[in-house]
């Protein structure tokens, strides 16, 4: 098959301290009878259009990683397993250097970023991702909020409320030009990396375009105890996902 120039790019690399103490990140633990981050990578692995699916883990859970994604995904060989860093967007600039390492990088070369624990992507997500990144460059998977947004500067009294219908709720995936958001990444101070919470904000910050791309209800980032449960239920539905 012809070589593409997109790569799903799976985020293991986090603790999962939010989740409590566990014996392992939240990425391995299961919902369904399978760890989480095999649901999110089955989504990905049969996607013809990524070249490879990077997954970023824990240095000292890098083999397990390897063992579960043997264990349960057939499609295996179109994954590479490589260590994440320190924050989130580290992780992603490690994929970005396998990517440019083992297969090269061009001014083109899209990279799909995704939280493994949001095991609820769907192909249609994934799709719309690949479109975009592909028209504008970059696309964010967002949401529009349902609950009124409230503002507060001083986390005491509220500051503002801002207009709902133009409120939407992140999630993954977030889809780049993986040169370009490499590039202002390396431009911003240390001070700026401090108040990134996720990877669109690197470009916002210097003013490029991001397009959205309609995310879905379910498409929840499991962080707390209480969202396993609500994992399995979506999962015990009529699999819309
Ligand atoms: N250095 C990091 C930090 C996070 N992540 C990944 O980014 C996704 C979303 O992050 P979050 O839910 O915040 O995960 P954790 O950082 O693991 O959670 P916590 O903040 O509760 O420790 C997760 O799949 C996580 O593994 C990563 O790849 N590398
Ligand atoms: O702030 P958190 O660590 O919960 O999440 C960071 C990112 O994972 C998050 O911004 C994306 O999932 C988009 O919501």
């Amino acid at each position: 098959m012809e070589k593409t120039n997109i790569y799903g790019v799976v985020l293991a690399g986090g603790k999962g301290t939010r989740m409590g103490n566990v014996e392992k990140p939240k990425q391995f633990m299961e919902v369904g009878g399978k760890p989480i981050i095999i649901h999110t990578l089955e989504k990905f692995v049969v996607n013809p259009q990524f070249e490879r699916v990077i997954v970023l883990s824990p240095k000292q859970w890098i083999t397990y990683t390897q063992d579960i994604i043997k264990k349960y995904i057939l499609l295996s060989d179109k994954i590479d397993v490589i260590e994440g860093g320190a924050t989130r967007n580290d992780t992603i600039m490690n994929a970005i250097s396998h990517i440019e390492k083992f297969y090269g990088l061009d001014e083109e070369t899209i990279i799909v970023t995704h939280d493994s624990v949001r095991p609820f992507v769907t192909h249609r997500i994934l799709e719309d991702n690949i479109h975009y990144a592909k028209e504008y460059g970059a696309c964010d998977t967002v949401i529009p909020a349902t609950d009124t947004i409230v503002e507060s500067m001083d986390n005491q009294k509220i500051s503002n409320i801002p207009d709902r219908s133009k409120m939407y709720q992140g999630q993954t995936p977030q889809s780049f030009h993986a040169k370009r958001l490499r590039e202002v990444f390396d431009e911003l101070s240390e001070e700026e990396k401090t108040i990134l919470t996720d990877a669109c904000k690197i470009l916002v910050l210097k003013g490029d375009a991001i397009h959205l791309v309609e995310g879905e209800v379910f498409n929840i980032k499991i962080t707390y105890p209480y969202d396993l449960r609500v994992a399995e239920s979506i999962l015990g539905g009529n699999g819309v996902c």
